[in-house]
């Protein structure tokens, strides 16, 4: 599991360790040179005779940059540092000197001409963004804004264009919340200090951050304490997975109860069916409307369609909330699960039914354009724009309003719950963005919900944390979900290339060896 850490935490760690005189700077800066050096190889090139250009800011992460440089400078590379403030880190400074590090003071009248720095840039193959790490908020400012602006404009029209190294963040995102609310240079590999940052897991940050290495610095963060965000790896799926023993009955893998479809969209009742089905459980009943009914049993005839005790449900896939008749069965099977107690993914169409209070084993999926309408249906009005660019605040946000989980997709999935730590999965290849796929993964996570639902009251009434629990669950859904999807694509095996277009049921049909694939 890859755990992120707010600044404060990182900066409140990190300070016994200075005072107890511990040289993590220099430790930081080592590791940032090394890993400058590996990716220069994975990238066919050699130290000596590379061009590096520091991009060095005023705080520390500066220091950590000249410092790299400095390493860098000693094996051979032809390092250039630009500052673009009007201090820079003493030591690392100094350090940069002694090693050859050529220092371009560019200030003129206070303010980094924008050609100049284009124009050093362009001469260098690796550059190394240390303006700003967690010292600083709320965008980058003028005028290192303009200046970063117009480097990341002018990198994307380069033939060739050189590869960017991030120290501790990309300067200029929100490192807490991943928001991005200014220029910021995407990088293509960060090198983060001590422990990740929330910024580096969460959409829309994340995106910019790249191939994520995090540089152990042995910081004393809280052992037993909460990270403020996590993401699970398919090794953390494995060991939560409900594998099958021999004493096992469908009971104890799991019924699920799957309401969905309608006469208009029946495939989705295909769809949430085999993502349940082709994930594993012991059994689904499936509720729907005859012809949805026969196109379910078309494809999956050990379905039963006839009421019955479940352990889990998925309400919503394909249901029209506009049609009355349905609607009521929808809000019947909420009510009837709520009261039941056991854990239900409402999806879709049930989104638009919800009651007023839900409990954090209800998961509700939303895209962002369906969290703005129920936000907005809690008196919080928002556009999807404004949910897309600051997706884990709204989805803490509804969950804190429902009391439910909340499961946000996007190409980086965020789940909230009302409280403890977000998840952020980014499992999916571009290639899932596809009709249906969201009816897949209301099944997958049904069918891990299910095998729980009977021991829900017993977990809550040992006080255990049920919260936690489901949101790991949902997280793990998310990638089974994206692994499924990344074999649907050919992108597993040594030399993947770029993938292939997919269907929802091509991934649904994956789950199984995606689902092998984790448990091996
Ligand atoms: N301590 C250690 O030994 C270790 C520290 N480590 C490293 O230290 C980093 C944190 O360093 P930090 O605390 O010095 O802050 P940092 O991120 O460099 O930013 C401050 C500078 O940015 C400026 N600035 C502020 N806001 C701004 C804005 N909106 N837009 C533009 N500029 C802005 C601010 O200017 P000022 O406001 O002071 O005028 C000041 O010059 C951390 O990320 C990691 O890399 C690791 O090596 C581990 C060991
Ligand atoms: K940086």
């Amino acid at each position: 599991m890859i755990r992120a850490w707010s600044s404060t935490e990182v900066v409140a760690a990190e300070r016994p360790m200075l005072d107890a005189g511990v040289p993590l700077m220099e430790q930081a800066a080592f590791a940032l040179a090394s890993h400058v050096t590996r990716a220069l190889r994975r990238a066919g090139h050699r130290v000596p005779g590379s061009v590096v250009l520091l991009l060095v800011g005023g705080g520390n992460n500066g220091g950590d940059a000249l410092h790299a440089g400095a390493h860098l400078a000693r094996r051979g590379a032809q390092v250039h540092a630009a500052l673009l403030t009007d201090r820079a880190h003493p030591e690392g400074l100094a350090a940069a000197r002694r090693s050859g590090v050529r220092v371009h003071q560019v200030l003129e009248d206070g303010v980094p001409p924008t050609e100049r720095v284009l124009g050093l840039a362009r001469r260098a193959g690796v550059w190394v963004d240390g303006v700003t790490g967690v010292g600083a908020g709320g965008g980058l400012r003028h005028p290192v804004a303009e200046v970063v602006r117009s480097l990341a404009a002018d990198r994307a029209g380069w033939p060739q264009e050189p590869m960017v190294v991030a120290v501790d963040v990309p300067s200029g995102i929100g490192v807490d919340d991943g928001t991005v609310p200014g220029p910021v240079l995407p990088a293509d590999m960060t090198v983060t200090m001590g422990a990740a940052k929330p910024g580096l897991l969460l959409p829309p940050a994340a995106e910019l951050a790249g191939r994520l290495e995090v540089v152990d610095l042995a910081l004393p963060l809280p052992a037993g304490g909460a990270p403020a965000v996590c993401r699970l790896t398919s090794a953390d799926v494995a060991d939560l997975w409900p594998r099958p023993t021999s004493s096992d009955h469908k009971y104890t893998r799991g019924v699920l109860g799957v309401l969905a479809g309608s006469t208009t969209f029946p495939g989705a009742a295909v769809l949430s069916v085999a993502g349940a089905v082709r994930t594993g459980l012991g059994m689904v009943r499936y509720l729907g409307p005859p012809g949805a009914t026969t196109l379910v049993h078309a494809r999956h005839p050990e379905v039963v369609a006839v009421p019955g005790r479940v352990q889990a449900w998925v309400i919503g896939p394909g249901v029209d909330a506009d049609d009355p008749g349905r609607a009521e069965q929808a809000q019947d099977a909420i009510e009837e699960a709520l009261a039941a107690g056991v854990p239900v993914v409402l999806d879709a169409g049930a989104l638009q039914l919800l009651p007023e209070d839900l409990p954090d084993s209800a998961v509700l999926t939303p895209h962002a354009g369906e969290l703005a309408t129920l936000l907005g249906s809690r008196g919080e009005a928002v556009t999807r724009d404004e949910v897309e660019a600051a997706p884990a605040r709204h989805a803490r946000l509804a969950a804190e309003l429902t009391g439910a989980m909340v499961l946000l997709k996007g190409a980086t999935t965020v789940v909230a719950g009302p409280t403890g730590p977000l998840y952020a999965q980014a499992d999916a290849p571009p290639w899932l963005a596809a009709a249906g796929a969201g009816d897949v993964l209301a099944g997958v996570l049904g069918a891990l919900l299910a095998p729980y639902g009977d021991r829900l009251q017993e977990l809550l009434d040992s006080g255990e944390d049920v919260t936690a629990g489901v949101a790991r669950l949902a997280a793990a859904a998310v990638v089974v979900h994206g692994e499924a999807a990344q074999h649907a694509a050919g992108l597993h095996g040594p030399d993947p290339g770029p993938g292939r277009p997919l269907s929802a049921g091509d991934v649904a049909d994956a789950l199984p060896t995606a689902v092998g694939q984790i448990l091996a």
